[in-house]
């Protein structure tokens, strides 16, 4: 586990001193993923260079499992940065030498005597699939392969924490899957904690176990990412699932944000509302994302003015959390103008993600 408690980092110029982080607190618990999102310029590197212990914070505490190392030096530090192994951008491996060489470099460095490290990296290489490749040369591996390379060059030391710093950046979309499995079953199987600091929201959305979010140096979000999603005033949910809907049709005059939460909605809750409640419903736009046995989930449907209350009320009765936009027009919910000839204007559904097909219809005669 890494908890880091009230993180600041100021960098002096010439122009004098910037706080670029302002205070963050954060736990990753073990065995969990946490993906740290935010514009650019919000502080991730830095975040990022922090944890890796590159840089020194100018206050505040990084402890693995009970330790400080953030006030570490010489010694102390080399040894302290074991527990964290960093995974970067672009794989960071030497090209002259070979993949198993280049996995036996931080073994090489602390003096790990030579059949003890032999081990260690076929142990390594064969955990990220690529024992066959020991051989090679970094030039005669694939992107993604290369990646892996770095991942079994991070465990080596078998580190407590594992930091991703855009280890999935510019990754075809198989490729970038293909790494999220291993980083998912590396979290199980050694109990890891990993930091992915990232800026693909579809990473996020496959993976992470909770999110952070900062802004402007300070944590803006924190919480796992189905509680996240369920909260309708989370701007990083709303990133997550993002949605498209239909302008509201004839007949229709109020907007109903809905969110699904873990497993508990029922299937058919909207044949429910329908027709067990007898209130008209629009189905505008959404989102279902399957996460394991439970669904999570986004919503937009149309309701007539007067039924919006028990329509919330029955939404939320078979599982859902409903609210009402307050902002309310003919317009789409998100206050852009949406023309049903083009119901997505931002873009294609996350992948991996199923879109429900707007402006389905359903509801007794009111
Ligand atoms: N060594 C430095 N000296 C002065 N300012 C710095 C230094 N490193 C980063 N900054 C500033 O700190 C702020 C945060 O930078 P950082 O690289 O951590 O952001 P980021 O969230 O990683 O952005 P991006 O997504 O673009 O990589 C920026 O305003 C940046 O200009």
């Amino acid at each position: 586990m890494i908890e880091i408690r009230d993180l600041h980092q100021a960098y002096t110029g010439r122009g004098g001193s910037v706080e670029v982080l302002k205070g963050i607190d954060l736990t990753v618990p073990e065995g969990s993923i946490t993906a740290v999102v935010g514009p650019s310029g919000a502080g991730k590197t830095t975040l990022s260079h922090c944890i890796s212990l590159l840089e020194k914070p100018t206050q505040g505490e990084i402890l693995v499992d009970g330790s400080d190392l953030s006030r570490l030096r010489g010694r102390q530090l080399r040894s302290a940065r074991r527990a964290i192994g960093t995974i970067f951008q672009h794989s960071a491996l030497l090209r002259r030498i070979t993949v198993a060489e280049n996995v036996a470099l931080p073994l090489r460095n602390l003096g790990v005597v030579h059949h003890e490290m032999q081990d260690r990296v076929a142990e390594m290489l064969d955990r990220v699939g690529l024992l066959h490749k020991a051989d090679s040369y970094p030039g005669q591996l694939s992107g993604g392969q290369k990646q892996r390379v770095g991942i079994a060059r991070a465990l080596a030391l078998r580190p407590r924490i594992l930091l991703s710093d855009e280890s999935t950046s510019g990754l075809d979309p198989d490729t970038t899957a293909q790494i999220l499995s291993l980083l998912a079953d590396l979290r199980t199987d050694l109990g890891l904690s990993i930091i992915l600091i990232t800026h693909e929201m579809d990473v996020v959305r496959n993976v992470a176990d909770q999110v952070a979010s900062l802004s402007h140096g300070r944590l803006a979000e924190y919480g796992s990412l189905p509680s996240l999603v369920a909260d309708q005033d989370s701007t990083v949910g709303g990133q997550l699932l993002p949605i498209a809907a239909l302008p509201l049709p004839a007949g229709f005059d109020t907007f109903l944000d809905l969110a699904y939460q873990d497993g508990d909605v029922d299937p058919e809750w909207f044949t429910r509302v329908a027709v067990d409640h007898q209130i008209r419903l629009a189905l505008l736009g959404g989102t279902i994302e399957a996460r394991g046995a439970t669904a999570l989930g986004r919503a937009v449907v149309g309701v007539r003015g007067e039924q919006a209350q028990r329509a919330i009320g029955a939404l939320n009765g078979l599982g859902l959390s409903a609210r009402l936009r307050s902002d309310v027009d003919r317009s789409g919910p998100t206050g852009t103008a949406i023309s049903a000839a083009s119901p997505d204007p931002t873009g294609p559904p996350p992948s991996g993600a199923t879109p429900i097909p707007a402006g389905a219809t359903a509801g007794a005669t009111a």
